[in-house]
């Protein structure tokens, strides 16, 4: 059940807006799909859906062709909402849930069960324009899940929602794929891809430009981080050489630096100013090494 993207490039008109694009997502994963504003993200997902086609490559799940329309097996939280204001929150849900194959009191049952677990029973005769966006959203979610996908693509599935119900959508979709659902998700939240993805790709102006495992990405970018709490003015490491940024924190300075051999020489220096009451190298984060890679592109 392997996601498989080869070659794949799309262009509108003379413009490029995927460009040569491998990926491989496999079964029982959830993958990252991460870039800034433009980069590429939405085009790929309705590829990989079917929804539109793309220019060259091929995409196939399991060996075959997709067609969300005719896949049941496929769910989706497409970007831009598309619930109708004036249903009510269980005629929606039914709706779209008997597009997916689904019978009406399957769908009703699990919607009892979703609701109640979203803490929100009371909507399910609303009707969706009264409920909060971070509300609709959550039902846009469930329509997206209430058929158990064996392949969830989920475009941004966490913006707009408070941290309570991010915690809420993350319990959702791990659980979703400890029961063996592939996910591709995609985020502007480093934090959420840190959190939940062991693969990730980060799309850059249609091409990807770092792919693969988290663990490798972090430990080949070479740089690290270093955290120092101590109680004296620790600006002189500015000048320590392979210090590429100092920045104060709340009880010491953040560095990052060249890589660990320079940490050994600011630890050098550090402990000939006096005590230090913590001095820890981390792995760079993905937020640094977004940053690096797609710049000051990203907004
Ligand atoms: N139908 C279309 N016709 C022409 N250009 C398009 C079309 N759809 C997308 N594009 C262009 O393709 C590029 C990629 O858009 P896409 O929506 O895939 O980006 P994204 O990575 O999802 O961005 P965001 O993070 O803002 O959602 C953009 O420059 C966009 O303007």
């Amino acid at each position: 059940m392997t996601l498989l993207l080869k070659n794949i490039t799309k262009r509108f008109g003379q413009f490029t807006a995927v460009n040569d694009l491998t990926l491989e997502v496999p079964e029982n994963e959830m993958f990252g799909f991460l870039g800034a504003n433009g980069a590429g993200k939405t085009t790929t997902f309705r590829m990989v859906l079917g929804l539109i086609d793309q220019t060259e490559g091929t995409i196939t799940w399991n060996g075959k062709g997709i067609n969300y329309s005719t896949t049941p097996e496929i769910g989706y939280l497409p970007e831009e909402r598309g619930l109708y204001p004036k249903m009510k929150v269980m005629d929606q849900i039914v709706y779209l849930a008997r597009l997916r194959g689904m019978k009406k009191q399957e769908i009703v049952k699990e919607l009892d069960i979703w609701l109640e677990r979203f803490n929100v029973p009371e909507y399910k005769h609303k009707k969706i324009e009264e409920l909060s966006k971070g509300n609709q959203q959550k039902i846009q979610f469930i329509a997206a899940v209430i058929h158990k996908p064996k392949l969830l693509i989920l475009d941004e599935p966490f913006s707009g929602l408070d941290p309570v119900n991010v915690e809420l959508l993350k319990e959702a979709v791990i659980e979703m794929k400890e029961n063996g659902t592939t996910i591709v998700f995609s985020s502007h939240r480093m934090e959420h891809v840190e959190e939940l993805c062991e693969n990730l790709c980060i799309m850059h102006h249609g091409t990807p430009v770092v792919h693969g495992e988290l663990k490798t990405i972090k430990r080949s970018f070479g740089k690290k981080n270093i955290s120092i709490h101590a109680d004296f003015d620790l600006s002189s490491l500015q000048e320590v050489e392979g210090v590429l940024k100092w920045k104060k924190s709340t009880e010491g300075v953040r560095l990052q630096v060249e890589s660990e051999s320079i940490a050994e020489k600011v630890f050098q220096h550090v402990v000939s100013l006096g005590f230090v009451r913590k001095f820890e190298l981390e792995e760079p984060s993905l937020h640094d090494i977004f940053i690096e890679k797609v710049g000051s592109s990203y907004e």
